[in-house]
């Protein structure tokens, strides 16, 4: 078993490293999706952002208005926002399930390679410090992963194919290149978070020079993983 971090920026390539990973043959999960099903109605994190963000973040049918709460959050122009509220509430609860879904998938296959997709790896504990919060959960990322795969590219880089992804129509691209701005500036740089890293891809060429960089980490990956099955030295 080996429990690997994927992170990187904004638009790194992240969702694009892990699919490359998924076809490879491992096993990954993303934190945004975990989160997303955390935000739903009928969940205990859905029910303390409304609690703590008011009813103007619910829309008719009862779900969350992303759009708005993104607003709240990251806050207007010039503003700090409420992304620290937000966080604490997200943060412990993405955190244990990503703990939960490595244990089953483990059960299931000792020799997995898991992989955790999530922008705010090392965030998630640099924020929590921030808020006084340096025991629990969210403390140590070491904790919860043996090897951290890092993407980086330059930040205009990065905002442009978020830009693009999200399909931001002419109209709206200045306001969707200023979110980027925001976000990207409430993630660690580059820099930090390579020198954290045990595998650092630069996500500058072409995407079969990416894929190619992946399937030699993915090799690694696996053999460590095997070894430590057959050596016995799980964790
Ligand atoms: C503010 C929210 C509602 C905005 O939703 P929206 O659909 O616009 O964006 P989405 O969730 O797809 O995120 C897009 C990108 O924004 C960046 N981003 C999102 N949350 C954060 C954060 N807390 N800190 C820094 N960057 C962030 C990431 O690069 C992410 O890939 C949402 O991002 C959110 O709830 N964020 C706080 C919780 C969180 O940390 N989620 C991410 C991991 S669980
Ligand atoms: N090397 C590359 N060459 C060309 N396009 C790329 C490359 N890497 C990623 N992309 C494209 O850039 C966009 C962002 O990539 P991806 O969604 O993988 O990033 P991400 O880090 O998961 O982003 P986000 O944080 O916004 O979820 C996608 O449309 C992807 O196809």
């Amino acid at each position: 078993m080996l429990r690997v971090g994927l992170t990187g920026g904004l638009g790194s390539g992240k969702s694009t490293v892990a699919a490359q990973l998924r076809a490879l043959g491992a096993q990954v999960i993303e934190a945004d999706e975990l989160g997303r099903e955390m935000m739903e109605p009928g969940h205990a994190v859905y029910d303390e952002i409304v609690r703590v963000f008011g009813p103007e973040v619910v829309v008719q049918d009862g779900r969350l208005n992303r759009p708005r709460l993104a607003q709240m959050a990251f806050g207007r122009t010039g503003e700090r926002g409420r992304l620290d509220e937000l966080n604490a509430i997200i943060h412990p609860a993405v955190i244990a399930a990503q703990q939960r879904w490595m244990e089953g998938v483990f059960a299931r296959d000792p020799a997995a390679v898991a992989v955790v997709e999530s922008a705010l790896i090392f965030e998630v504990e640099r924020d929590a410090k921030a808020r006084g919060e340096s025991e629990g959960v969210l403390a140590d990322w070491r904790n919860r992963f043996d090897h951290i795969i890092v993407l980086t590219a330059p930040d205009e880089v990065k905002i442009a194919r978020y830009v693009d992804r999200i399909g931001a129509d002419p109209a709206r691209r200045e306001a969707a290149i200023a979110d980027a701005r925001t976000r990207l500036a409430r993630q660690m740089p580059d820099a930090e978070k390579a020198a954290r890293a045990d595998f650092v891809l630069e996500n500058v060429g072409d995407l079969e020079s990416l894929r190619a960089r992946v399937c030699a980490i993915w090799e690694r990956l696996r053999a460590e993983s095997n070894n430590r099955l057959n050596s016995g030295s799980l964790k």
